[in-house]
């Protein structure tokens, strides 16, 4: 869970102050209680403010901790120029919190001091209700955790394998805007050193890990041409390369080109993607390690921030079919859906029993296997940082992932590419709306509804929010 500040500020007479510290004590420490039942670090405001100097050094302390949100809370009636001057000495997001127990003019406080640092340009969420109502506890939560989130994104670095794919501008993020919206440095690295560590990769892990695989799967279909033991292992041994590459050069995450230089001379990389980013490999359990396929850099910015929120492994994927007679969305890619999607179980063995390993279709001379299952149903919450005119904006939607009879999902993968990954979506948006207006041909997926926390999140990196439902 996140850190949460809360400094709770007074009334400045001196009288007034001396008798309503107890009331606002008693609201505070409810408010304070709530928070760490639900699980948050809370770091407490060492005095009330009731002065002008408390206002900054109480609110300074709190910063000092490093919190991912300071809650300012208003129970009484409160001076506005305390608030201003705790909100200058903490650079967190701001959750104005108001008690709406009537004794006291809680609300009034709140909306004075909002009022305030909106007239200065302060950004700032506003709450209200009972300390130990659970719907305002839920709402700061989410601010919290939203932060969490975008703060984890500074001083990170993203790993690009080679560079733009097959001319795909959506792919290509502007470094410098990178560094000042979001924090993140780009390291650049040819696909040359893959293939070169590649080469000189652990045979015997390669090895353990095509038996592992082949012991698992639901088929590993080799056909002696495109698809081999050696081709399979080929793509192993770029797996343990990248891990070592990630783990040499402190990489966050990281997007892989492939097209057209990997897939058409050494292997595809949708086997090395597939198990960057799910939960486990041949080893055990890992950390997953966002990787985007055709190293798409929104994408896999996007797959970072749902990652942070979610803590899953984040699907990546084309946007390949609508079928508009069932008003579905095959999402479906070459590269890297993780195998954790097949059945979404800790244990590899469960997903990797409906995970099918078929030789690369025509696209791809080189070869190699690609890392086919059909995505388990569930809710999702599903979108990308896209962008408009230089801005950046987050087109978001909430969908549910639909699963058939055999037959059926069959004759629906039979007409795309059956060979691959595919996700039925069924989008809380109207087709229309969305092929109109999605910014790429890529789109991320976790489980779960996550939209109030990234609607916090646009809101935080000052990103437009392109929010799509049926209503
Ligand atoms: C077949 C193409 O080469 C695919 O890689 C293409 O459909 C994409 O994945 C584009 O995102």
């Amino acid at each position: 869970m996140a850190r949460i500040g809360v400094v709770s500020i007074s009334d400045g007479r001196d009288h007034v102050h001396a008798r309503i510290a107890d009331f606002i004590r008693s609201k505070q420490d409810s408010l304070v209680r709530s928070l760490q039942a639900a699980g948050h670090d809370v770091v407490v405001g060492d005095d009330l403010v009731a002065t002008n100097a408390l206002a900054t050094s109480v609110a300074r302390k709190v910063a000092a901790a490093d919190v991912d949100v300071t809650v300012f809370y208003y129970s009484v009636w409160t001076f506005p120029h305390f608030t201003m001057l705790a909100a200058d000495a903490t650079r967190s997001p701001l959750v104005l919190v108001a008690s709406t127990d009537p004794t006291e003019p809680g609300l009034v406080g709140m909306l004075a001091a909002g009022g305030a640092l909106d007239q200065i340009g302060r950004r700032h969420t506003r709450a209200w209700g009972a300390p130990d109502d659970a719907e305002l506890v839920e709402k700061i939560g989410v601010h919290a955790k939203a932060s969490a989130a975008v703060r984890s994104l500074r001083g990170s670095t993203f790993g690009r394998f080679g560079g733009r794919p097959m001319g795909m501008n959506t792919a290509v993020a502007n470094t410098d805007q990178w560094m000042r919206k979001f924090g993140i440095d780009v390291e650049e690295i040819d696909q040359y050193e893959l293939v070169l560590r590649a080469d000189k990769a652990d045979a015997a892990e390669a090895k353990k890990a095509r038996e592992w695989i082949e012991q698992h799967a639901a088929g590993v279909h080799y056909d002696g041409k495109k698809l081999t033991p050696e081709l399979l292992e080929r793509q192993i041994r770029s797996y343990q390369a990248i891990r070592d590459i990630i783990a040499e050069r402190n990489l966050d995450f990281s997007g892989i080109k492939a097209q057209p230089e990997l897939t058409e001379n050494f292997a595809t990389m949708d086997v090395t993607e597939a198990f960057l980013n799910d939960p486990y490999d041949w080893n055990g359990p890992k950390e997953p390690h966002v990787c985007a396929t055709e190293a798409d850099m929104d994408g896999a910015l996007t797959m970072q921030l749902f990652k942070a929120l979610a803590g899953t492994p984040v699907l990546f994927a084309d946007v390949r079919h609508y079928h508009a007679d069932r008003d579905i969305w095959d999402l479906c890619n070459s590269g890297q859906h993780a195998t954790w999607y097949a059945a979404r179980s800790d244990d590899p063995a469960e997903n990797l029993a409906k995970v099918n390993f078929y030789p690369e279709v025509f696209f791809f001379p080189a070869g190699g296997a690609s890392v086919q299952h059909i995505a388990a149903p569930g809710q999702m919450t599903l979108g990308r940082l896209t962008r408009e005119d230089g801005e950046y904006r987050l087109q978001l939607m909430l969908g549910e992932f639909e699963s058939y009879d055999d037959e059926t999902n069959q004759t629906l993968v039979n007409q795309s590419t059956p060979e691959w990954p595919h996700a039925f979506a069924r989008l809380d948006a109207p087709g229309e709306v969305f092929l109109s207006k999605f910014g790429a041909n890529h789109i991320h997926a976790v489980p779960g509804d996550h939209r109030a926390a990234l609607r916090a999140v646009a809101d935080q990196l000052d990103v437009r929010l392109d929010e799509w439902t049926r209503g």
